[in-house]
């Protein structure tokens, strides 16, 4: 990325934190990411506001899902793979070998792509989380899966069949049900990675929803092939290619009038 870029950006973060006053969670400076040799994130420089959606958007391949996956140090779990650079969340460098993961990933959690609920009963699927970071007792565990399910909106469709399992829902139920599994360890900022892609219109129009309501409670980062789905749902776009970040902006000015061509071709279908 050249420095100008760069230098876009950072007029753009700045100006959007004077607009709604929202302040920044995460700020990724100088960011490089490795497979092995391969490098596909190049000096991104990016800030996450509070409570606000994030989209990442761009082709098949431009480093998305990898940025994503570097805010909770998901990466971590494969050797070989590393990242170069500065993450502070909450004013702290994530990427530093003294940061707890385990701790990490209980406030910057993350739902995935397809589907993943635990083989394990609706109840456990939420309580199995839960059991890892806090002792409660039944009673509370029962008050915390009702809470997270009904944050997900999925309550009224499991309350009479939480002892089924997690594997006998539908699509768009079983990734409601990873929300609330995510939600439940009451996390600071939920990561989702393209969390529709495998769902019906119907489902998705209610993770959707339920991604505008949760952001009154969570900041969300969500990486999405689908550029309505951003429009939507955003507050934040950044576009990526080749590992880049191209801009970043409010969602309005990203899709509405963008500073950069490469930016208006990919969002007017030109290109990608
Ligand atoms: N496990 C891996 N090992 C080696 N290279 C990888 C691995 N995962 C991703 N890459 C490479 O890193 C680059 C970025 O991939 P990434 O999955 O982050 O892109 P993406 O924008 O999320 O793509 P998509 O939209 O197709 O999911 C690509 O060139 C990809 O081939």
């Amino acid at each position: 990325m050249n420095t100008q870029l760069s230098a876009e950006n950072v007029v753009a973060n700045q100006n959007s934190v004077a607009v709604n006053g929202k302040p920044k969670i995460i700020e990724i400076q100088g960011l490089n990411f490795f497979y092995g040799k391969s490098q596909s994130l190049h000096n991104v420089n990016l800030d996450i506001h509070e409570k606000q959606v994030t989209a990442f958007i761009g082709p098949s391949g431009c480093g998305k899902s990898t940025l994503l996956r570097t805010l909770n140090r998901m990466y971590d779990l494969y050797p070989g793979q590393r990242a170069e650079g500065s993450i502070r969340y909450r004013g702290h460098n994530i990427l530093e070998g003294t940061q707890d993961v385990n701790m990490l990933r209980a406030k910057v959690g993350m739902v995935f792509q397809k589907p993943t609920p635990f083989p394990m009963s609706i109840y456990d699927n939420i309580a199995f989380g839960v059991r890892l970071y806090e002792d409660l007792s039944k009673g509370e565990m029962d008050e915390r899966v009702e809470w997270a399910l009904k944050k997900a909106a999925l309550w009224t469709e499991v309350k009479d069949k939480l002892n089924k399992s997690g594997l006998s829902l539908s699509g768009g139920q079983q990734q409601r049900l990873c929300i609330a599994r995510g939600v439940a360890v009451k996390p600071d900022v939920l990561l989702l990675d393209e969390p529709t892609s495998a769902l019906d219109p119907i489902s998705t129009s209610k993770v959707e929803e339920l991604i505008s309501e949760l952001k009154g409670d969570y900041t969300i980062a969500i990486v999405t092939h689908n550029m309505q789905q951003a429009a939507r749902c955003s507050d934040y776009t950044a576009y990526m290619y080749l590992g880049e970040l191209v801009e970043f902006g409010e969602t309005d000015q990203i899709f509405m009038n963008p500073a950069r061509k490469e930016t208006q071709d990919y969002i007017t279908g030109r290109f990608g």
